[in-house]
């Protein structure tokens, strides 16, 4: 054996099965890390933003969304960025002067240009959707409420967005998609664990909805939906006049009629009030909504002294007769001559059922019944014990803390018809991870096409799966290539001897 001979036999590189093995492995390993880095895709995603203005009744609140633009379909994706609040009351407020409730949207949306980055601006959807408080406005001064609406409109056109309406959304679908943003959230579309029903409580109006599995006997309260697969029939109602600010100025009508004729002076003991409180308050603040049918020009002007007397038994007694329940044209009826059916699984009760129950530390982990006593017991505090107590509230929210849980309580119960063990089944909650439960998520997944009728397609394998059949795969190739080599290489010696 010569020299060179002797180093092609030590060095392993001047053999070709060898170089065909480390040929093979390399293959393998090419094909593994590119899969990986497709299936675990780039780490700088591009995102999406929306923008959702929820003009209610008591206030307005601007929401900016935010999502993965490549998971657009997937479900849970899309979460909530960033929450303005809009000093000042809601838009129809500025009946009487318009173009100041395009003016109040300013900050809340200068905040959003800063928000949102500048390269998106122009692909970012804004929608802005009106409710209770504009649907009263609309039935007691149309004109007043279309001004209104444009002075919003011009506001919205002059920022960078892409402007997509302002418009007062229907209380069918301030219920429904309520029920879509928490079950979305809770990405109860995808797994096995049925959906929950959503409660919403304004200053306005009130939502329930839920899926009840029962025949629905109007058809104004019927929805139905195919998301992901899957097909669902709402029961949803919204009661106009049934929010809480409405409410108030309901039973406050009805405590007042039966006085206005006997004296001119009057004192109005109110149970849903705590003791020492009094205020004078004026006539137009309580009559001047379209829910109070009550004409009394002959008050124009005039006050009526609002004194409590704090008797939480009293005050539900109170707030009932705001329910007609003598007249029911269905086989069942939850009040004023409204369908419903029994409430069934579990609920999210969301806005002011939140800030209501949360400032009273009331939960369902309280019974019913040991909710009912805690509250009682919060009726019959002084005024000036509470205010003492908590001097960071604003008084007005403090002294209506009692009528407002009262009201909650009895609407459940009288009004909705649940029981101990539903109310149990309710959580009072104001986010789902991180996100604010309301109409607006909903409402922009549903205008921006974001949730599917059909579940979208899914990988026909998991990842390990994927790297797994990668490896057999390159193994195989190994394998082949291997044997292509046993195969077909030219017999060495002879040839050898040729060159020889
Ligand atoms: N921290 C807070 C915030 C709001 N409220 C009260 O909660 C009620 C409802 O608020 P919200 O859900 O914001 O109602 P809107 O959306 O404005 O009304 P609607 O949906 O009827 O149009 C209002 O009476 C408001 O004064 C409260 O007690 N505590
Ligand atoms: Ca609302």
């Amino acid at each position: 054996m010569d020299e060179q001979q002797e180093m092609k036999v030590k060095n392993p590189w001047h053999r070709p099965h060898i170089f065909l093995v480390a040929f093979g492995i390399s293959v393998g390993i090419i094909i593994m890390v590119a899969i990986a880095v497709v299936q675990n895709k780039p780490l700088h995603q591009k995102y999406k933003y929306g923008i959702v203005l929820d003009a209610g009744s008591s206030h307005t609140s601007v929401y900016i969304y935010e999502w993965p633009a490549e998971k657009e379909n997937n479900t849970g994706m899309v979460r909530q960025k960033h929450a303005c609040s809009v000093k000042g009351k809601g838009i129809s407020s500025y009946s009487g002067t318009p173009e100041k409730a395009g003016e109040s949207l300013k900050e809340c949306m200068d905040e959003a240009k800063k928000t949102i980055p500048k390269q998106r601006h122009q692909e970012t959807p804004v929608y802005l959707g009106a409710t209770a408080g504009m649907r009263l406005l609309k039935m007691d001064n149309d004109i007043a409420s279309e001004k209104v609406l444009a002075s919003v409109e011009t506001s919205l056109q002059t920022y960078p967005f892409s402007y997509q309406g302002a418009r007062i959304i229907t209380g069918q679908e301030e219920g429904a998609f309520g029920w879509i943003t928490v079950n979305y959230l809770s990405e109860n579309f995808i797994t096995a664990s049925g959906t929950v029903g959503a409660l919403d409580l304004g200053g306005a109006s009130t939502q329930i909805t839920f899926v009840s599995g029962q025949e629905v006997e109007s058809l104004d309260n019927s929805i139905d939906f195919r998301l992901y697969g899957n097909d669902y029939r709402l029961y949803t109602h919204s009661f106009l006049c049934y929010g809480k600010d409405q409410v108030l100025k309901l039973s406050l009508e009805q405590q007042i009629k039966p006085k206005l004729d006997v004296t001119d002076n009057i004192i109005l003991e109110d149970p849903c009030f705590h003791p020492g409180y009094e205020m004078n308050k004026s006539f137009q603040s309580v009559f001047d909504s379209p829910c109070v049918k009550m004409v009394t020009h002959s008050k124009t002007g005039q006050t009526f002294k609002h004194k409590g007397i704090g008797d939480w038994k009293k005050c539900q007694e109170a707030i009932t007769k705001v329910f007609n329940t003598s007249y029911c044209r269905y086989s069942r009826c939850s009040f004023n001559d409204v369908f419903q059916p029994p409430v069934k699984g579990r609920f999210g009760a969301f806005s002011a059922y939140y800030f209501v129950m949360n400032f009273l530390n009331v939960t369902t982990d309280n019974s019913l019944d040991d909710a009912k006593k805690k509250l009682g017991s919060y009726c019959t505090t002084h005024w000036n014990t509470l205010k003492q107590k908590h001097p960071g509230v604003k008084e007005k929210y403090l002294s209506e803390y009692c009528f407002s849980g009262t009201y909650i309580i009895t609407l459940l119960e009288d009004g909705y018809k649940f029981t101990p063990e539903d109310w149990k089944n309710t959580n009072f909650i104001r986010t789902i991870k991180d996100s604010e439960a309301g109409w607006t998520l909903g409402y922009m997944l549903n205008l921006t096409n974001m949730i599917p009728a059909e579940a979208p397609d899914t990988p026909l394998l998991p990842f390990g799966g994927y790297v797994s059949l990668m490896l057999v795969l390159s193994l195989l190739i190994f394998v082949c290539l291997i044997l292509g080599y046993i195969f077909f290489r030219r017999p060495s010696g002879p040839a050898h001897k040729e060159i020889i």
